[in-house]
């Protein structure tokens, strides 16, 4: 029998966000340190055959949707492989990626054929240099090859991530929205969250409203009326445009109300909010002889202490967006 997954504030629980690993071949400067910092350590990440049991649980409950993240997912060896298993689970309805795109220009076709049915794409700066200087890697052309295949290969939609942060790359926005007039993809602005002890200096970010005055002045915004499977972005569309600009505001309008998510650390912790330092282990259970029964008590645990809404008041958040998966 299907059941379904709900916290105390009545919101349905379907989607699972699993962060694969905490490493990443990049140094993003909004989002890890700028000086070397702890990994968790192999031993105590997950294992692929850990992995599945954990989402089947999920599913049993009324997860539908699983999105894999990182640090940078395919940094973990195998990855590929792992989506095959997941997308072959039963009531699994969207398998999705977050990545940084730069491991993968060549699998597409691979990665479409193992079961994956989406791509968001991470991508901060249209000009290699500053990419560069962002990320810390000279890979730009990388992801460029990336979303090629991916809008040729049928990942649909293929949504684009840009972080927008004054004098770093918020000189870049209107290029990014310019994108969608002649190409089917989502262009996603996502305000920055304070998120991570030591994660890189202040930025100053660029927020919704701002975005939405500089968007307008492209031409007249139509909003884009969200579907079952919509993840947190408000959607429009200019006037003429293929694809689709996103807005993600956490900060000035946040989504907390139809918040459906919990998420899985690659230590085994499921977190209720990623704005929260609250988890619930899930490593000992896995690891000692619990049955799937106890399991799905900790998933119904993790739910009931979830929030009503992020509060930021008076607290930072520990640990990183790395860590986390944003
Ligand atoms: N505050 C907050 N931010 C989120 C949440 N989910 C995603 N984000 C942020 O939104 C940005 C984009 O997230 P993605 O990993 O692409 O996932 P998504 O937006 O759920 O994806 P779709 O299902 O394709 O809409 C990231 O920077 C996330 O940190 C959330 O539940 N709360
Ligand atoms: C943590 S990354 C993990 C997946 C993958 N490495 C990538 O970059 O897509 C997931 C998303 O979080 C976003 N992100 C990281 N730090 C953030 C922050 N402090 N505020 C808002 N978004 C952030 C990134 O831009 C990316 O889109
Ligand atoms: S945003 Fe993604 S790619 Fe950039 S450092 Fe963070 S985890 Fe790595
Ligand atoms: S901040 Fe927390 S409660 Fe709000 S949408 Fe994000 S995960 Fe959900």
């Amino acid at each position: 029998m299907t059941q379904t997954l709900t916290d105390s504030y009545n919101r349905t629980i379907d989607y699972l966000r699993i962060s694969v690993t905490d490493r990443c071949n990049l140094r993003c400067s909004y989002c890890v340190p700028p000086t070397p910092f702890a990994h968790m350590n192999h031993t105590d990440i997950l294992s692929y055959e850990e992995l599945i049991r954990l989402v089947r649980v999920g599913i049993s409950l009324g997860i539908r949707k699983v999105r894999l993240t990182g640090g940078e997912p395919f940094a973990r060896k195998g990855l590929i492989g792992f989506i095959r298993e997941l997308s072959a689970l039963e009531g699994l309805e969207d398998l999705a990626v977050t990545t940084n795109g730069t491991l993968i220009a060549d699998e597409m076709k691979n990665l479409k054929e193992a079961g994956l049915t989406r791509i968001n794409i991470s991508l901060d700066s249209l000009r290699p240099e500053r990419f560069a200087k962002i990320t810390g890697k000279d890979l730009f052309a990388e992801v460029k090859r990336t979303i090629e295949g991916a809008l040729k290969t049928g990942l649909n939609p293929v949504k684009i991530n840009t972080v927008l942060l004054d004098g770093i790359n918020g000189d870049e926005l209107e290029d990014f929205a310019r994108l969608t007039f002649d190409h089917p993809v989502h262009i996603r602005f996502i305000e920055y969250m304070p998120i991570g002890e030591g994660s890189g200096p202040a930025h100053s970010e660029l927020l919704a409203p701002a975005i939405t005055r500089r968007l307008e002045a492209l031409g007249p915004l139509t909003p884009v009326h969200r579907s079952a499977h919509d993840g947190p972005a408000q959607r429009f569309k200019i006037k003429g445009a293929k694809g689709e600009i996103g807005l993600i505001s956490p900060m000035t309008n946040h989504f907390c109300a139809t918040c459906n998510r919990l998420r899985l650390t690659a230590d085994g912790h499921l977190r209720p909010c990623l704005l929260s330092d609250a988890k619930v282990n899930l490593m000992d259970a896995v690891r000692g002889s619990a049955d799937d029964a106890t399991l799905a008590t900790l998933f119904r645990h993790a739910a009931g202490i979830k929030g009503k809404r992020h509060d930021l008041t008076g607290h930072a958040v520990h640990d990183m967006m790395s860590s986390i998966g944003g």
